[in-house]
């Protein structure tokens, strides 16, 4: 049987760098784009001599990027060992299978024949990641299609994914995948490790219609997930990052604070000859500390995103820097984080309070944002009606300068590290975005640089963004945040989305 898995991309709209540090937080946000796993058997029966072999297949499918890899597993070590390849290696895959194949041997240890029978039928896997994850501006540009949403939307699902060329990809340049930032490795990884260990009898997800009527998450399976996908995922881009974006592909949208990197050494110093089940039994023993706590955005307001150029930047050299700077000023670079955290603080708290009075007076909330909606910041408070109103508007204005002053530090760290955190074309982008219409807040997401940017807007003010938008050059993004995060699918994505897909306009 054949079992399909999801897993969100994220926008870590506050906490860049900061969250990196305990005891900061992130806010971050999932969205509609999401990574899909299938897994099923390569072969139908398990031939008798089989018990004794010490190998199994795997093939691993990546259909966007026209790769396949066939690989040998040896069941004693957990080793992925390529025999034939119609491209690079993926590490995020290939680690990925190793350690929740190691998760299942550890949860089995005492009963291992059904899992060694599963094994032994070899694993079939194939990743899909939703078009959102990845930049199509030049093609569209190419095909003379119009730079707005709807010029997305009519492209195949899970299009192919076009590289950089190769001689702007590096180090300190672009990345190989044109990717739009949205944490595609953190996806990816979570769901081949959901499908895995659903598959493998390890855990029990289930898809969001039966979370939806059970009303509750089996907590303790989600965790499972997370601790194997984010063992792996550090491995595989062998360091150890914040992991906001493995939190959110399992747990969805949330305020978080990071684990300490300690509960992975055991996995770091794997490779020194402990094996593979005990490695990984450590680290789901370990005292995972990270925190998640709940947050989405307040009722009508929208997350947007928008494309300004192609391609995206590299994250692993900008932290560099900024820890490099770190060090060679620490008083600058500490005030600077000071305020960067009293800034993030900030947003949360006028955020979360503009959702607390959305609960408690609906009726006004919902009258003052679409009047907001319709008009630029400076009006809003003009449209107040009474003392709820006059709050909510407050409060608008609190998230706002709270971001101004997010961004104002964010460039000033950019500036002292000596990278583009906030280029000043998105410096220009985001306050020409912020001067518009019903817009909330814009800023830069995660790391920052050439990434997309995002937008939160109000009512529905979203169209105009969008519009305003194109006529800047920036495409406006099918990306919108979705709370949710794990989850089983009941069918093969492909055949959901096609249907569900508008037309189809076939790329170059
Ligand atoms: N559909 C896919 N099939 C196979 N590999 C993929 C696919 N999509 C992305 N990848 C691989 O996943 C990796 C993405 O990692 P990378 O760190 O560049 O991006 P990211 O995780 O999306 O980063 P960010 O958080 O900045 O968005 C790359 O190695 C890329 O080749
Ligand atoms: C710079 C950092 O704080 C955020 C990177 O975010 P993003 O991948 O640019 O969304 C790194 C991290 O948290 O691991």
């Amino acid at each position: 049987m054949a079992v399909f898995a999801s897993a969100p991309g994220k926008v870590l709209m506050a906490g860049g760098y900061l969250v990196l540090e305990r005891p900061n937080a992130g806010i971050v946000l999932s969205t509609n784009a999401r990574f899909y796993a299938i897994v099923k058997p390569l072969y139908e029966e398990v031939k008798p001599e089989s018990w004794a072999w010490a190998w199994t297949d795997v093939k691993l499918t990546s259909p966007q990027m026209a790769r396949e890899t066939m690989y040998k597993l040896s069941l004693k070590h957990l080793k992925l060992q390529p025999v034939s390849s119609s491209g690079s290696r993926n590490p995020f895959v290939e680690h990925a299978v190793q350690y929740s194949i190691a998760a299942a041997q550890a949860t089995f240890a005492k009963d291992k024949d059904a899992l060694q029978k599963l094994l032994l039928q070899g694993l079939d896997i194939t990743i899909l990641g939703c078009n959102e994850f990845y930049s199509y501006r030049n093609q569209i540009e190419a095909c003379g299609l119009p730079l707005i949403p709807e010029s997305l939307a009519s492209l195949p699902p899970f299009a192919s994914i076009t590289f950089n060329a190769e001689e702007s990809t590096g180090e300190d340049r672009k990345p190989e995948v044109a990717k739009t930032g949205l944490g595609s490795s953190a996806a990816m990884t979570t769901a081949v490790v959901a499908a895995l260990l659903h598959y493998l009898g390890v855990v029990n997800l289930c898809s969001l219609a039966e979370e939806r009527l059970q009303r509750k998450k089996d907590i303790a399976d989600l965790d499972v997930v997370h601790v194997v996908a984010q063992t792996a995922h550090c491995i595989a881009q062998g360091k150890v990052g914040s992991g906001f974006d493995v939190s959110s592909a399992v747990y969805g949208s949330q305020r978080y604070i990071r684990f300490s990197p300690e509960v992975l050494s055991s996995a770091q110093n794997a490779g020194m000859g402990t094996p593979l089940t005990e490695v990984i039994d450590d680290v789901l023993k370990a005292k995972w500390d990270h925190e998640r706590t709940k947050f989405s955005l307040p009722p009508l307001m929208t997350l947007l995103l928008g494309e300004p150029g192609s391609g995206g930047s590299s994250t692993p050299s900008m932290v560099g820097a900024v820890k490099k700077w770190q060090r060679s000023d620490p008083l600058d670079s500490l005030e600077t984080w000071r305020r960067l955290s009293e800034g993030n603080s900030a947003l949360e708290a006028h955020l979360n309070t503009l959702s607390k009075l959305a609960e408690e007076h609906y009726n006004a909330y919902e009258c003052i944002i679409n009047a907001c909606s319709l008009l630029p910041a400076e009006k809003w408070l003009e449209r107040a009606n009474e003392p709820t109103q006059a709050e909510v508007v407050k409060e608008l204005f609190g998230a706002r300068d709270a971001m101004l002053r997010i961004r104002f530090h964010m460039r000033k760290m950019g500036e002292a590290a000596g990278i583009p955190i906030e280029p000043e074309s998105q410096s220009q982008l985001l306050d020409a975005t912020m001067n518009m219409e019903g817009v909330l807040l814009a800023g830069i997401p995660g790391a920052g640089g050439f990434d997309a940017v995002f937008a939160v807007t109000l009512g529905d003010s979203t169209k105009n963004v969008t519009q305003a938008w194109s006529s800047l050059n920036v495409l406006a993004m099918l990306v919108r945040e979705d709370p949710h995060g794990v989850s089983l699918e009941n069918n093969d994505p492909r055949a959901q989305e096609i249907t569900a897909a508008i037309s189809t306009v076939q790329l170059e």
